[in-house]
C-alpha cells in the first residue's frame, strides 16, 4: 500500500457492503450525532432478526460482500433497551450480535462490526465471526461535543484499539474532523493510532471522515470542516501512519479526487442497497459514476480483509471458507501479481 498515489498504488479500493443499523438506542449523547435516540423517543429502533436477514440476504444477491453491523454504545444502559432484547429473545446486546454475525456467515456475507467500545471479552466473542471490526478514535483531545460521552474518552477508545490489536482482529479507526480538535490534536491522534499498529499491526484502515452538520443536533449550526482541511489532515495521516495503513474517505461526504492526491487510497463501504444510516442525507455514489469521476484511477473492490491480510491469513477457521470462496466468486485471487507485491 502507497499513501501519495504514485506510479507505485494506481488505484483506490472500495467495499461493496450492506450497512445494517442495529440498533441506535446509545448511552453516548454525541453533540453530532443525528443517529442517536432513546428507548421510546420516535425514530428509536432495535432491528429484528428478520428484518436484518432479509438485508442479508439481499445483500449477498446483489453482490455484496460485507455487512456494516453498526450500534449505539451500550445500549443496555438506557432502561426500557432490555426489554426491547428479550422481546426479540436475547439476554444480551452481545448475544444477539453474535446471532447476527453467525447468520451472516451462514448467509454469505462477511461481518464487520462497529458498535463503541468493547470490553476484552466482548471483543474475543465477536474475533472469530467478524472479517474485520472498527470504532473510531475520532481524537486524543477532549472535547465539548464528547461532554455527555462516558464511552468518548480518548483513553477508553485507544484502551478497546489496543486490546483488539492483543487480539491480532483486523480494525479500521479513525478521526472525526471538525468537532472542536484543532491541527495539533489531530497530529497526536494519528500518532497514537499508528504507535499501536506498530505495536500490533492489525489496523488495516484510518477514516478521515468530515463532520457533517445534523439538524436537531447540538452542533447542528456548527459548519463542517472546509475541504482544505479534510486535505490536511489526509495528508498528515499519509506522513504519519505507517504505509501499509489504507486511508479511507467516504465518497458521499466529500469529493475524493483531491483528497486521492494527498493519500487516500481507500473509499471504505458503498451500498448498492442501504443508505448510510450516520449520514443519511448524504447517497451513495452509484460505483460506474464515481470510476467516471476518478478517470484513469482505477476504482477495485476488495472485502472488509485486504488483501495483505488474506495473504497472511489473518482470519479465524469460521470464515475462512467463506473469505476464500468471496476472493474466487470475484476473481481477486487471479489479479496480476503487483497488488500483493509489496508486503
Ligand atoms: O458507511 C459508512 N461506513 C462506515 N464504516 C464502514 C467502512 O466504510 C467499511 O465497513 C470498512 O472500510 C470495512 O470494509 C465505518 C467502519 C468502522 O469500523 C468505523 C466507522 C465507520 C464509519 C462509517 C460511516 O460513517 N459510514
Ligand atoms: C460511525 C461513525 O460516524 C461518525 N459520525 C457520527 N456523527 C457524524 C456526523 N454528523 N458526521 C460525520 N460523521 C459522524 C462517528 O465517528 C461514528 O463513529
Ligand atoms: N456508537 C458507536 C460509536 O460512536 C458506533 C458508531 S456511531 C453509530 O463509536
Ligand atoms: S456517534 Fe455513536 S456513540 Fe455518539 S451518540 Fe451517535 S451512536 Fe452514540
Amino acid at each position: 500500500m502507497f499513501h501519495i498515489l504514485s506510479e507505485n498504488f494506481p488505484f483506490v479500493t472500495y467495499s461493496k457492503n450492506v450497512f445494517i443499523p442495529v440498533t441506535n438506542i446509545c448511552r453516548n449523547l454525541c453533540g453530532y450525532c443525528g443517529f442517536r435516540r432513546e428507548p421510546g423517543q420516535p425514530g428509536a429502533r432495535l432491528m429484528k432478526p428478520e428484518e436484518v436477514i432479509s438485508i442479508l440476504e439481499n445483500g449477498v444477491k446483489a453482490g455484496c460482500t460485507e455487512a456494516l453491523f453498526t450500534f449505539g454504545e451500550r445500549a443496555e444502559e438506557m432502561p426500557g433497551y432490555s426489554t426491547m432484547l428479550e422481546e426479540l429473545g436475547y439476554s444480551s446486546t452481545l448475544e444477539y450480535v453474535v446471532f447476527l454475525c453467525e447468520t451472516a456467515i451462514d448467509i454469505g456475507i462477511l461481518p464487520h462490526t462497529n458498535a463503541g467500545i468493547m470490553t476484552r471479552s466482548e471483543l474475543k466473542a465477536l474475533k472469530p465471526l467478524n472479517a474485520s471490526m472498527g470504532l473510531m478514535l475520532e481524537s486524543t483531545a477532549v472535547l465539548d461535543a464528547h461532554k455527555d460521552c462516558p464511552g468518548k474518552i480518548p483513553e477508553r477508545r485507544l484502551e478497546t484499539i489496543r486490546e483488539a490489536g492483543k487480539l491480532k482482529i483486523l480494525y479500521t479507526t479513525g478521526l472525526l474532523i471538525g468537532i472542536g480538535e484543532n491541527r495539533d490534536d489531530r497530529i497526536e491522534s494519528l500518532e497514537a493510532i499508528a504507535a499501536l499498529h506498530m505495536e500490533y499491526g492489525h489496523i488495516q484502515e484510518v477514516i478521515i471522515q468530515n463532520f457533517a452538520p445534523k439538524p436537531g443536533t447540538a452542533m447542528e449550526n456548527f459548519p463542517g470542516p472546509a475541504v482544505e482541511e479534510v486535505m490536511d489532515a489526509v495528508a498528515l495521516a499519509a506522513r504519519i501512519l505507517p504505509r501499509d495503513v489504507a486511508i479511507q474517505v467516504a465518497p458521499n461526504l466529500i469529493d475524493p479526487r483531491a483528497l486521492i492526491a494527498k493519500g487516500v487510497t481507500d473509499l471504505g463501504g458503498i451500498s448498492p442497497l442501504t443508505i448510510d444510516w450516520i449520514n443519511p442525507e448524504a447517497e451513495w455514489p452509484d460505483v460506474k459514476d464515481l470510476q467516471a469521476k476518478l478517470g484513469d484511477i482505477p476504482l477495485k473492490e476488495r472485502l472488509p480483509v485486504y488483501p495483505q491480510y488474506i495473504k497472511r491469513g489473518w482470519y479465524s477457521e469460521r470464515i475462512g471458507s467463506l473469505i476464500r470462496r468471496l476472493s474466487d466468486d470475484k476473481g481477486f485471487r487471479k489479479q496480476p501479481e503487483k497488488e500483493n507485491a509489496e508486503d
